[in-house]
């Protein structure tokens, strides 16, 4: 028995292939798209599509974009064979786009096949077979050429039944199944010899579709397979190359990109890298990837839940929280300083430039996410993700060390609770905390004089339940009512703005007071009148300290403002 269970593993052997070139690549235009949800993806569900559900998913790819659909096996099942010919009776397909058809190099198969496309205008025929030598030992118990053979019958009968049918424009495309496995001297000899079997020519293309069908090396390796075949295959400008890469590493989009950048012309998958295993590789990524790079993929993701739920519907299957570009929690920032990036981000973006707001690859608007999500707060959270929501939802801009002084109060209570508190709490708690907290000063109604000195004020307030009228002189307002307070309170910061506009609008205030030796502490008030604000305010900071809540300790204000 092995001591080390990994020593029953066989490492891929390396390539010696120094003429690689696609390490220098970019790509810089979208390669050609197929979706196979319809195929390899139905194939891979607990409980394949019914008719009602593939023909939903087929109307959703349409709308996306793609022009190439693979639509089934039909041979595999009744279901298939059926939706595909009601796709073709009932004119289903539009003539921008051409449906492909999957079938094993199986006399019987095939002509099932032909028969369910009879009549379409044009169709992708998409024959395969193993060429790698597990699959020629264990599955075929046969020699190369018996297995090139397979793929030489195969195509002959297809050349031969698709002649009788010169009303549809038919396609081939062959796929040596586990390419990525198979020696590369032998993939191009199966695929020539397939070429040349097909007639593939001027005005008549073949595709050849190199799988990795179960992913087994670093991507660069399939990179330098599919480079490998595009440098050497026979008539390389007769032939669509296409790639379709699984994703057992967990590196099929990698596999997928630089396959593109080898030589690829067309990638198959599926939308959110359904299919078998671990899946296809996903499409979405593929795309967003290249919308990211600034490269448009010519498919419409500006709705990407819509796609998420119908594709969710049809395969019966959740899509991941964290799947890229779509899962609920990936335009979501819950640590401070990723929420203090993307509020300063936002802060400073100018309509119709280049986007480059911090944490955020794309503008979640792109895909049809509000900025709403953007920022969540939880424990990990700082003071700009919850500074952010008040100034999103409530228009209100808080001072920098009021930011810092009301997200301890937010820590408080996600600490105690250890769970998320949503932008109706944050705003809850701030009005708790700053807006409605009237002991034991209530404000009532003000008069304000210009005296000979300066302003005299007179406050009605509710003090502990008795109504009562400070009255104060100072420079201006704030400093009357301070003085009328009397109070040891000096007024260490003053900022004010609107809310709104026109007739609706509000003033929002906010006040650091001293109180004697105490730390500094802020109060807020709100009003459509801006000195009934800021009475309100000094009111909050005081009934704060005076019901002894926490206090800013840290950056607090060294010296005393003019108010
Ligand atoms: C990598 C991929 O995704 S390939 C696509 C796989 N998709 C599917 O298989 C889904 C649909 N498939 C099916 O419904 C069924 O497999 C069918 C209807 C196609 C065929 O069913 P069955 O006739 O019962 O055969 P089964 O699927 O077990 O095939 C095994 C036989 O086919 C042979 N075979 C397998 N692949 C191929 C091929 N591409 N070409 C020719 N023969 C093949 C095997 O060697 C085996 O032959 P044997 O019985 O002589 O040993
Ligand atoms: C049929 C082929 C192309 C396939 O799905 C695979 O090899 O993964
Ligand atoms: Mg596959």
């Amino acid at each position: 028995m092995l001591k080390n269970p990994a020593a029953k593993y066989r490492p891929f052997p390396a390539y010696d292939f120094s003429e690689r070139t696609w390490p220098n690549k970019r790509i810089t235009t979208p390669p050609i798209w197929m979706s196979t949800d319809l195929r390899d993806g139905n194939q891979s569900l607990i409980e394949p599509m019914n008719a009602e559900r593939k023909m939903r998913l087929f109307e959703k790819l349409v709308d996306i974009g793609f022009k190439e659909i693979e639509v089934g096996f039909p041979s595999a099942s009744q279901t298939d064979f059926d939706f595909i010919r009601k796709l073709v009776d009932e004119n289903r397909i539009p003539d921008d786009v051409t449906v492909e058809v999957l079938t094993q190099s199986r006399e019987d198969l095939i002509r099932r096949s032909i028969e369910s496309v009879i009549g379409a205008r044009r169709v992708i025929v998409h024959m395969y077979n193993a060429i790698a030598p597990d699959f020629r030992r264990i599955v075929f118990n046969m020699s190369k050429d018996e297995v090139k053979q397979i793929a030489l019958d195969g195509t002959r009968l297809i050349r031969e039944l698709t002649a009788q049918h010169p009303e549809t424009e038919w396609v081939y495309q062959y796929s040596p199944e586990v390419f990525s496995s198979a020696e590369l001297d032998f993939a191009k000899d199966v695929c020539d010899a397939v070429s040349a079997e097909w007639g593939a020519g001027p005005g008549r293309k073949i595709i050849f579709n190199l799988p990795a069908t179960i992913e087994c090396a670093t991507p660069n390796v399939y990179a330098d397979q599919i480079e490998w075949m595009h440098r050497n295959l026979n008539n390389r400008e007769h032939i669509v190359l296409s790639v379709h890469p699984h994703n057992d590493r967990g590196t099929a989009v990698a596999a997928a990109e630089l396959g593109v950048m080898a030589g690829a012309d067309r990638v198959e998958g599926c939308l959110f890298g359904n299919g078998e295993r671990t899946g296809n590789v996903d499409l979405v990524t593929l795309a967003l990837n290249l919308y990211s790079q600034g490269v448009h993929p010519g498919l419409d993701f500006s709705d990407i839940d819509d796609v998420r739920r119908c594709v969710e519907y049809c395969n019966q299957l959740p899509v991941h929280p964290r799947h890229p570009y779509v899962g609920d929690l990936v335009f979501t920032a819950f640590s401070g300083s990723h929420q203090d990036a993307i509020k300063k981000g936002f802060a400073q973006r100018q309509p119709d430039t280049i986007w480059d707001v911090p944490y955020l690859p794309i503008d979640p608007a792109d895909v049809g996410r509000s900025y709403d999500a953007v920022i969540r707060v939880n424990s990990q959270s700082g003071k700009g993700g919850v500074a952010y929501l008040l100034q999103q939802e409530h228009g209100l801009d808080l001072p920098r060390r009021l930011q810092i002084e009301y997200s301890r109060a937010i820590q408080r209570v996600t600490d105690e609770t250890g769970r998320e508190v949503t932008a109706t709490d944050v705003y809850a708690i701030f009005r708790r905390e700053y807006l409605d907290i009237a002991v034991p000063y209530k404000f009532v109604r003000h008069r304000i004089a210009s005296t000979d000195e300066g302003i005299r004020v007179d406050v009605d307030v509710i003090y502990e339940g008795q109504a009562r009228t400070l009255s104060g002189n100072g420079n201006g307002p704030i400093d009357a009512f301070v003085n009328a307070l009397d109070l040891p309170i000096r007024v260490m910061d003053y900022h004010e703005h609107s809310i709104g506009i026109g007739a609706d609008a509000s003033a929002a205030s906010y006040v650091e007071l001293r109180i004697g030796e105490s730390p500094t502490g802020f109060g807020v008030g709100i009003d459509h009148d801006i000195v009934t604000a800021s009475f309100k305010a000094v009111l909050s900071a005081v009934n704060r300290h005076m019901q002894s809540t926490d206090t800013a300790d840290e950056e607090t204000a060294d010296e005393p403002v003019e108010v």
